[in-house]
């Protein structure tokens, strides 16, 4: 099947976009490993992780062929953009409307999640080309936002991403979301003890309840 459609269906199937934006080159690799194992199978390297490139390229090399999905966030410019495609990046994230990182995401036929919070920004993101909207900060607005604004907008495929957990992702999910971005929750459950099997834990968990959810 054409990549990019079968990198669309991990996000359509998973539902959970992992982001990790960590301090640290190694301990983002493990976060990543970790949550791999637990079953997340999109994750977005933010690009304000140091060495983000090269974490990016571990990552690809060893798991692309292996149906997971690396990507790179917090694309800010096209230069970027290029560099993290070179590096292995097949989603590119960015926390606002960005034409040049959207442009060159389609010229590689990467999936693109475009950054938009208003309904202008979302019919921009939609008519540059974004594949999925990110609607962030998420955690401002809440569920019923994106009810409100998929009536006029049916057509928009929204993952809300900042404060979604275990406990709330029902509700951004019957509130038409197409998935949902995920940092803390999963990526924080080995901070300050090095036990990345909570990681794993975490993402079982965030997994199963998307699928109750759904
Ligand atoms: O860019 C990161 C997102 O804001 C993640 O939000 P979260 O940690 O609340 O899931």
């Amino acid at each position: 099947m054409w990549r990019k459609l079968e990198n669309l269906k991990i996000i359509a199937e998973t539902g959970i976009v992992l982001i990790i934006r960590s301090d640290d080159e190694e301990e983002a690799i493990s976060v990543a490993e970790a949550a791999i194992a637990g079953g997340i199978r999109a994750l977005e390297i933010t690009m304000s992780v140091p060495g983000a490139l090269d974490v990016i390229k571990v990552l690809s090399r060893k798991y692309a062929s292996k149906g997971i999905l690396i990507g790179a966030g917090t694309i800010l410019d096209g230069e970027t953009a290029r560099a993290a495609i070179l590096a292995g990046a097949e989603m590119l994230v960015s926390p606002q409307l960005n034409p040049e990182m959207i442009k060159v995401a389609n010229r590689y036929q990467a999936v693109t999640v475009s950054g938009a919070f208003t309904a202008k920004e979302i019919v921009e993101s939609l008519e540059t080309g974004a594949d999925i909207v990110k609607l962030f900060p998420a955690e401002s607005v809440g569920p019923q936002y994106v009810k409100a604004i998929s009536a006029p907008l049916p057509q928009a495929a929204i993952a809300p991403t900042g404060g979604v957990t275990p406990q709330n992702v029902h509700e951004w999910l019957d509130a038409g979301c197409v998935g949902v971005g995920v940092g803390s929750y999963i990526t924080k459950a080995a901070k300050g003890n090095g036990d990345y099997g909570r990681v794993t834990k975490a993402a079982e968990e965030f997994l199963q309840a998307v699928a109750a959810a759904r």
